[in-house]
């Protein structure tokens, strides 16, 4: 693009703010956009010499703020390769990296992504938390939802729940039940200007001003949710002060107990990236001072919950179907998985499909009645009449190993793009029953053998043509 495109009240706005610096940021547009990708640290235990031959292949250079982030050149497509496909990597703008390392979070703890859609800041989250705790990844659009949910599932995580609720209805279920919050705000999108014509289109005064309003609204709910001790980031990938420095500052002027640990802004004309605003906050007081905790017992953590009793511990109607639908999937598992462990969790059934819903003692079923949950936990199974049919998101979620049966493509084998199309494989007479299809020791999904042929099974929407 060019930077005579911009909107003049865009460039007076711009000019206020930079002052001297205006020039240099201005000139940012007349360069080509900036690409990245971040390795997913699910998927990296598996093939760790993956990562070098990536590096290699795409000519990558590290992303200095994210030390699982590299750059790449315009002419290369990671986000075609099958490695893309297993969840090696999401293909992320290099400034939006620098959010989730603001907000350091940690195995083992109760983590908020508020608006989360497409998956940027929660594939980034759930990297961190090594499958240990709970990640709650709430998107309000039912579409964007759906699709974040297929990007976590493609990256392998387990212990994420998937919402699609406004921050009010979440706030009524969550108070102050959150260890760390991400809330990468909706904003005006200045950032977004080489990457997409349509945010200088679509970019006004007003544009700017609805959205700080709405992120303040939005900001009163994450403020609801956080723990006493907590952490939250703020980001936004615009410029103006109105969307970033101001908000914070209004924000712990209302609120006596919020602090701004830490700020910062990546400019497009001083970093390789299209520029983000990040803050730190913290709220004072004591992490176990009241409020609703979701942490398990240790017990809760080690096994699924007793057969006949519901979340809550008194008995309840439906609980006994999911457990008998687990003791089915785990009898399912003990001959097709040998060496597969179940993560902790709650089975819950949603019509025909068993998830393991993370998170212990306090994230119950009954908290998610009434809200769209596009994915309560790891989905672990459809139960068909009589027999189990393993579902693509526990495929993603395991190591190739952990299978009894299984084929292992090299990348460049013609049957990788074959099977991602969806089609029938030719595989040894002898296996036979679900066996999971991988490339290069990451899983893709499964496929079902008998007589030399292996039946596709990638769920038709993820195929690729
Ligand atoms: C900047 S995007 C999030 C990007 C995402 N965090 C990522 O890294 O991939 C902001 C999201 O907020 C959602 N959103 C829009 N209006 C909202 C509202 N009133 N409350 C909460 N989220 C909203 C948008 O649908 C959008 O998905």
């Amino acid at each position: 693009m060019s930077k005579q495109e911009l909107p003049a009240a865009f460039v007076r706005q711009m000019e206020s703010l930079l002052g001297s610096d205006t020039e240099a940021f201005l000139d940012s547009y007349e360069r080509p956009r900036t690409h990245g990708l971040r390795f997913n640290g699910l998927k990296l235990a598996d093939a760790p010499q993956l990562k070098e031959a990536v590096i290699r292949e795409f000519s990558l250079t590290p992303v200095p703020w994210c030390s699982t982030g590299y750059y790449y050149g315009e002419n290369v497509r990671p986000g075609k390769h099958p490695y893309h496909t297993a969840g090696l990597y999401y293909i992320q703008e290099p400034s939006a990296m620098s959010a989730v390392e603001l907000l350091d979070p940690q195995p083992g703890e109760t983590i908020l992504d508020l608006a989360a859609a497409p998956g940027g800041k929660s594939t980034h989250i759930s990297s961190k938390m090594k499958g240990e705790g709970l990640l709650v990844s709430n998107e309000i659009h039912p579409e964007r939802a759906k699709i974040l949910a297929e990007n976590i599932e493609r990256m392998g995580v387990t212990n994420a729940v998937v919402t699609s609720a406004a921050p009010d209805e979440l706030s009524r279920r969550f108070p102050q039940a959150f260890d760390r919050i991400m809330l990468d705000a909706p904003c005006s999108g200045e950032g977004m200007f080489r990457k997409d014509s349509g945010a200088i289109a679509e970019w006004t005064p007003q544009l700017v001003e609805l959205c700080a309003a709405r992120q303040w609204d939005i900001l009163q709910e994450a403020y609801a949710m956080l723990k006493p001790g907590g952490t939250m980031a703020y980001s936004t990938c615009t410029f103006n002060r109105s969307e970033n420095e101001d908000m914070m500052e209004r924000f712990t002027a209302h609120y006596a107990d919020m602090e701004i640990i830490a700020m910062k802004r990546l400019w497009p004309h001083r970093e390789a990236g299209e520029g983000h605003f990040v803050a730190l906050l913290q709220k004072r007081g004591e992490p176990s001072g009241g409020g609703q905790t979701l942490e398990a017992s240790p017990s809760e953590r080690q096994r699924p919950r007793r057969k006949g009793r519901s979340g809550n511990g008194k008995p309840g109607a439906g609980l006994q179907d999911a457990q008998s639908a687990l003791k089915a999937f785990q009898a399912w598992a003990d001959e097709e998985l040998p060496d597969f462990a179940l993560p902790a969790g709650t089975p819950i059934l949603f019509g025909e499909s068993l998830y393991l819903l993370p998170g212990g003692e306090l994230l119950q079923e009954q908290q998610l009645q009434g809200l769209k949950v596009p994915r309560a936990g790891l989905h672990l199974a459809h139960l068909k009449k009589n027999r189990i049919e393993p579902a693509h998101a526990l495929a993603m979620a395991l190591s190739p190993q952990q299978a009894a049966k299984r084929i292992t493509l090299a990348a460049e084998d013609p049957q990788v793009s074959a099977y991602l199309r969806g089609e029938t494989l030719q595989v040894d007479a002898s296996l036979k029953g679900w066996v999971l299809a991988a490339v290069d020791g990451l899983p893709l999904g499964w496929g079902k053998a008998s007589g030399g042929q292996l039946k596709n099974h990638l769920p038709k929407g993820l195929r690729q043509h």
